[in-house]
């Protein structure tokens, strides 16, 4: 039976404790100063960031330092640019959207590199938009950066300081930085300039008094203007050549209710004069964000200048993309919306909710992000390397049980038909401490398929007539006699052999191979019936969007295979009881009753994604949300080995 020996740890707790020493307090560098914000100090010697990005091992199993994407390269620069005494960042999603794995990125950064500094950081709802807001993204959002294992120091909105935002704009245009604009898109355009419209000016409002525009500001205010009508511009510099600084929207009229705020306001600020704005409010030090981004810091710093409020440092890193699928929301929504894929959820996409029902831990995510390391160069990364890592990962921690796919019963007729014995099957055969668990060995047993051939040949090891074949942990080997087929259908419906145990005192020959196998036993629950999924990835080729016809003619028609009797020996029971096993930095907050929507029935259970284990010589599986009392249902989480994953 498991050992339960909490005084040593096993392999797994011990390389889940490196995995998520990046998401505990115990690596934490320094003492935890008071939480007020505050400015930081500037550094006196500023040093240029360094675009080295952490080393990734390439062919070690030895799971990399946690914490080397904030030790060497791209961050340890930027916070060597500003070492500030407390550090304070901010993860700021619009929430009008599920998060994807691109995101799992900026958490990671943002969270982990304040956890690291010893720090704090904000998830900050950038909600500026009330058009494309919905209350479920805020829940799902909050509940994907707990499930990460980061916890927010606060959860602020940018509509929080709407009231502030407002007073800074006025301020802005009495030192005369802005002013109310009525030309419409195509007038703006021209303004730009460009090779079809000659050189860049200025429109006749930018020079009208400051008392008129701040009239008119209050005007658009009290709702004199429809939308499109009136707003207002920043006067930044449109001799510049960076397009950020050609007098950038500041404030719209918008028609649309707000989640938070209702009707108050017919004005809403835009990401360029907020954005940066609520990052001095909050002190925070080192603001990251995407390097699309890397032009807008021009502005950021020239409106934190203007209004003469603390200056954060604005630091740009590479996106993280995985090809071969697609991520935009509008794209999802069509799989969603044509029955492609089951939802927003569906283990084949790379949303956070979808990872997270195939079972992905959240461990592997964050050891991912950590071996691509960060960089400003963009990362493109594709399906199979994403499933490698979690592939390591996952071959470090979770338990192994035995389980067929496609099962085929093989009756060994010199046993007697009550026949049990009791085979001992370790949960990680390289990792003693993680126990074992008994299987019963009957005389009816299960084995797949594929590990039976009609014919046996030399090159085939394992069961044929004829031939034996060891059943794993089954102290003698079997030989198949004869098998029965269906007549219609071809396929072999029974296999009948012989329990080979030697005479006392005699030898045996140890077979070649050893494959698994599922007992028959009513008394001990066995087989656990189960439909597993198995997924593949959904589109043919690493660009979906470049495909002919475009990403709904790359679909593929075998993205999920179901195989509707799998059987899964009794070992489940014990994996089931101790998940999530091991333990997981996300999913502990979940016992804890941290998390607040819908997830599974009752949100401070684990759920079942968490149970997960690898089926020996089959894959990794966890169960899927669908699974009831009356029924057991699986994901493939990843194939044991990349060809097998890819078999297109
Ligand atoms: N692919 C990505 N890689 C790394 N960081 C990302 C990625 N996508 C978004 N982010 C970052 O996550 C933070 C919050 O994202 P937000 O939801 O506002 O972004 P977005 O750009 O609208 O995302 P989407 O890809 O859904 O359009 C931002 O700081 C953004 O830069
Ligand atoms: N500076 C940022 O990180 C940008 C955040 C913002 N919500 C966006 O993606 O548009």
């Amino acid at each position: 039976m498991a050992t339960e020996d909490e005084g040593k740890k096993s392999l797994p707790e011990r390389v889940k404790d490196k995995m998520e020493s990046a998401v505990t307090d115990r690596t934490v560098k320094k003492q935890k100063a008071p939480k007020q914000p505050k400015p930081p100090k500037e550094p006196k010697n500023v040093k240029p960031p360094t675009t080295k990005p952490a080393k990734a091992p390439t062919t070690s199993t030895e799971p990399l330092d946690p914490d080397a994407m904030f030790k060497e390269g791209w961050l340890k620069g930027v916070y060597a640019e500003r070492p500030a005494e407390h550090v304070f960042t901010r993860f700021p999603p619009e929430p009008n959207g599920y998060l994807h794995i691109g995101h799992s990125k900026a958490i990671t950064v943002n969270f982990g590199f304040a956890r690291y500094h010893g720090g704090d950081c904000y998830l900050r709802f950038d909600d500026t938009n009330p058009e494309a807001e919905d209350e479920k993204f805020f829940v799902a959002i909050q509940e994907m950066v707990a499930w990460l294992g980061f916890k927010p120091y606060k959860i602020t909105y940018s509509s929080d300081n709407f009231d502030r935002l407002y007073e800074l704009a006025e301020r802005l245009i009495e030192y005369d930085g802005a002013y109310v604009c009525h030309c419409t898109d195509e007038e703006i355009k021209l303004q730009r300039g460009g090779p079809n419209h000659g050189p860049r000016f200025a429109c006749a409002h930018r020079e009208r008094p400051t008392e008129e525009s701040l009239a008119e500001f209050r005007a658009m205010r009290d709702g004199k203007y429809k939308p499109r009508e009136a707003f207002l511009r920043m006067k930044q510099n449109i001799e510049d050549g960076n397009p950020q600084m050609w007098d950038l929207a500041a404030y719209r009229v918008l028609d649309a209710p707000h989640h938070r705020t209702g009707v108050k306001w017919r004005i809403y600020p835009t990401y360029d004069f907020t954005h940066c704005l609520c990052d001095s409010f909050e002190g925070i030090t080192h603001s990251l964000c995407t390097t699309e981004f890397l032009q807008s810091r021009v502005s950021y710093e020239w409106l934190c200048d203007a209004v003469k409020v603390y200056k954060p440092m604005q630091r740009e890193y590479g996106r993280l993309n995985v090809t071969g699928t697609v991520m935009s929301k509008r794209k999802i929504a069509k799989l969603v919306e044509l029955g492609v894929v089951r939802g927003w959820d569906d283990p084949r996409l790379y949303t956070l909710v979808a990872l997270r029902r195939r079972g992905i831990p959240p461990g592997a995510i964050l050891s991912f992000i950590n071996e691509l390391g960060v960089s400003t160069a963009l990362t493109n990364i594709q399906i199979v390397r994403f499933e490698q890592s979690v592939r390591k990962y996952l071959e470090l921690t979770v338990p192994r049980l035995m389980l067929v796919l496609d099962p085929v019963p093989v009756v060994i007729d010199n046993l007697p038909d009550d026949y049990v014995e009791e085979v001992e099957l370790p949960f990680a055969p390289k990792d003693p401490a993680m126990g074992s668990h008994m299987v019963p060995f009957t005389k009816t047993v299960y084995i797949d398929r594929s590990d039976f051939r009609e014919v046996e040949s030399k090159d085939f090891f394992r069961m044929a007539p004829g031939k034996s074949v060891g059943l794993l942990k089954v102290p003698y080997p079997v030989k198949a006699t004869s098998f029965k087929k269906d007549e219609t259908s071809g396929r072999v419906t029974e296999i009948h052999a012989e329990y080979e145990k030697p005479p006392e005192g005699e030898s045996f020959k140890k077979p070649k191979t050893y494959i698994q196998w599922v007992g028959k036993s009513q008394q001990h629950g066995s087989p656990v019936v189960a439909e597993a999924r198995m997924f593949n990835p959904l589109f043919k080729s690493e660009n979906p969007d470049a495909a002919g016809g475009g990403y709904l003619n790359d679909i593929r028609d075998d993205s999920e295979e179901i195989y509707p009797t799998a059987m899964i020996e009794t070992g489940l029971t014990e994996i089931r009881r101790r998940a999530p096993w091991p333990e997981e930095a996300g999913e502990q907050h979940m016992e804890k009753g941290e998390l607040t929507s819908e997830h599974g029935k009752d949100s401070r259970v684990p759920g079942l994604e968490t149970v997960r284990f690898q089926g020996l010589r089959v894959a990794y599986f966890c169960l899927d949300k669908d699974t009831t009392t009356d029924k057991v249902v699986l994901n493939r989480i990843v194939s044991l080995k990349e060809d097998a994953g890819k078999a297109a």
